[in-house]
């Protein structure tokens, strides 16, 4: 339980392309953002990095100014809440804190061939069955494994116990506590492919397969719960740390989808739609990922997960990378410049493709252009992308036997785009609602470890906090969908397998 004058909870949300880090009053109100981008290291075709002490510094720093700006102590904020970019695995000396590598980066394909000769040794089902995932670069397994194998000396100091391996959560933890804590919670283990999430243990049979020493693996934790105190250093005074959470499951927390049956879509650097399963864990059929939504006093929720790799990133590839725009928020206008993309289309598969296709190998593809094709036909065609990827989700869910939506939660950066919610709407056929607070990765991270320090009573009175922002309905005609997306699938098996292996 609090102390009395402790009524804030600080949450720090470690995304792909930015640290923020956002204050929450006792009615989950915002006081306070900061928020600042750090560099994307892309060494080579398919392999991206970011540097752990970029991460950590920006992300202090962020906190530091938010309470700063607030006006707030340290010594008033009742709980820290963490939310982190997912899979992305840093390996550091525990004796001086120091990485010995890069972070890989979940959109790095440098494993792939490995996970290729995985598969093809018929371990795709074992692994399914441990891990709710498929074998694919993207989860942390392999790109641990490639440290350890790569980095000169990194086996040997690995097999002494002199390494730590921690996805984002752990990494900054770590770094919170000055080395004292080395913890994960079930949502971010779960998307390691070393933890089994029935048996809720880190699995010896793919610690064999992987080759992964023991010693270096995080304990795990609960996903709201004491996990541990910041050092005084940090932030002023010691905080406790209260809720570890992957960004995609702290967002459906944020939504309140806390029932079976609820799911949400987030329109970041991805693509993630999550469906609640209750304490089912489902299997799917259809190349969707099981995973733990959040365990807390013991018992998990678990998700039917639909991931895909490029979202906003598209749109940021618009303007970094073609110049198309200066801000990611001119798309809306260029796009909605022209009335279609006349026969332009766009397959983002700048890391390959994620679910349900999981192809490693496929690559960007921008087919249908004429004399005719301008810039504004581009941006559209890019927006476009996001919707489509995100109908192949839900279509995948159904197959899976989710009943049909009746309408999708969203949020996300991408998620403010108005033109991007009614094309959303017009190819799912469903109507779109975007809640008034669309930072609910930080949300649902404060409201995660305010659970758990009692500045937020029950999960119950977090519902009515949940309001609508804007509604966009469907109104697009079923021929025109079916064409759209019939050009969608044919422009997406042109793309696949294309990059050397
Ligand atoms: N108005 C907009 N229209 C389309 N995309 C946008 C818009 N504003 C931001 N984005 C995209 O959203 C992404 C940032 O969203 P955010 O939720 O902050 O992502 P992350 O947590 O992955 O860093 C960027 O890729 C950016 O290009
Ligand atoms: O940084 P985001 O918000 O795009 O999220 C990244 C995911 O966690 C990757 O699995």
């Amino acid at each position: 339980m609090r102390k009395d004058g402790m009524t804030y909870i600080l949450a720090l949300d470690q995304g792909t392309t930015s640290s923020r880090a956002i204050l929450f009053d006792e009615k989950a109100r915002v006081l306070g953002c900061a928020q600042q981008e750090f560099e994307q290291i892309f060494p080579k075709s398919g392999w991206v990095e970011h540097n752990p002490a970029q991460i950590w510094s920006t992300q202090i720093d962020c906190a530091r100014r938010v309470l700063q700006q607030a006006g707030v102590s340290a010594s008033e904020v009742a709980g820290i809440g963490i939310t982190n970019q997912r899979e992305t695995t840093v390996v550091w000396n525990r004796k001086t804190g120091e990485p010995i590598y890069n972070a890989i980066v979940w959109q790095d394909r440098r494993t792939a061939a490995l996970c290729d000769k995985l598969r093809e040794r018929g371990h795709a089902a074992a692994v399914a069955d441990a891990t709710g995932l498929v074998i694919d670069s993207y989860f942390s397994a392999t790109k641990l494994a490639w440290v350890l194998n790569n980095v000169p000396g990194a086996r040997a100091q690995a097999e002494r116990g002199e390494l730590a391996f921690g996805t984002i959560d752990t990494w900054l933890i770590w770094n919170l506590t000055k080395g004292a804590a080395h913890l994960t919670d079930a949502s971010n283990a779960s998307r390691t492919m070393l933890y089994n999430i029935h048996t809720h243990a880190w699995d010896d049979e793919l610690l064999a397969l992987f080759d992964i020493p023991r010693y270096v693996l995080p304990s795990v934790v609960d996903t709201s719960g004491f996990m541990a105190v910041s050092s005084a250093d940090a932030l002023g005074a010691p905080i406790p740390i209260a809720a570890a959470a992957g960004d995609q499951q702290a967002a459906t927390f944020g939504q309140t989808c806390f029932s079976a049956g609820e799911a949400k879509n987030t329109y970041g650097t991805g693509c993630f739609m999550l469906l609640n399963t209750g304490h089912d864990a489902v299997r799917s059929h259809n190349r969707l990922l099981t995973t733990v939504g959040w365990r807390i006093a013991g018992q998990t929720h678990y998700m039917l997960e639909g991931s895909v790799f490029m979202g906003g990133a598209v749109v940021q590839w618009l303007r970094d990378g073609l110049g198309l725009i200066q801000s990611s928020a001119e798309v809306e206008a260029l796009a909605g410049s022209v009335p279609s993309t006349d026969g332009v289309t766009l397959v983002p598969a700048f890391a390959g493709l994620g679910a349900p296709h999981w192809d490693p190998y496929a690559r960007g593809t921008l087919v249908g252009m004429t004399r005719g094709s301008t810039k504004a036909h581009i941006a559209r065609a890019a927006l476009e992308s996001i919707a489509l990827q995100t109908v192949d989700l839900v279509q995948a869910m159904q197959r899976d036997g989710a009943k049909p939506l009746t309408e999708l939660r969203v949020d996300g950066g991408a998620s403010n785009n108005n033109l991007l919610m009614q094309i959303q709407a017009d190819l799912l056929g469903v109507p779109v609602v975007r809640p008034t607070v669309t930072e609910t990765t930080a949300l649902g991270a404060a409201y995660l470890a305010g659970l758990a320090v009692g500045v937020y009573e029950s999960q119950a009175s977090l519902l009515e906090k949940w309001q609508v922002d804007a509604r966009f309905e469907p109104t697009m005609n079923m021929d025109e969908r079916g064409a759209l997306l019939d050009r969608w699938h044919r422009a997406i098996e042109r793309s696949k397998g294309w990059a050397d292996a």
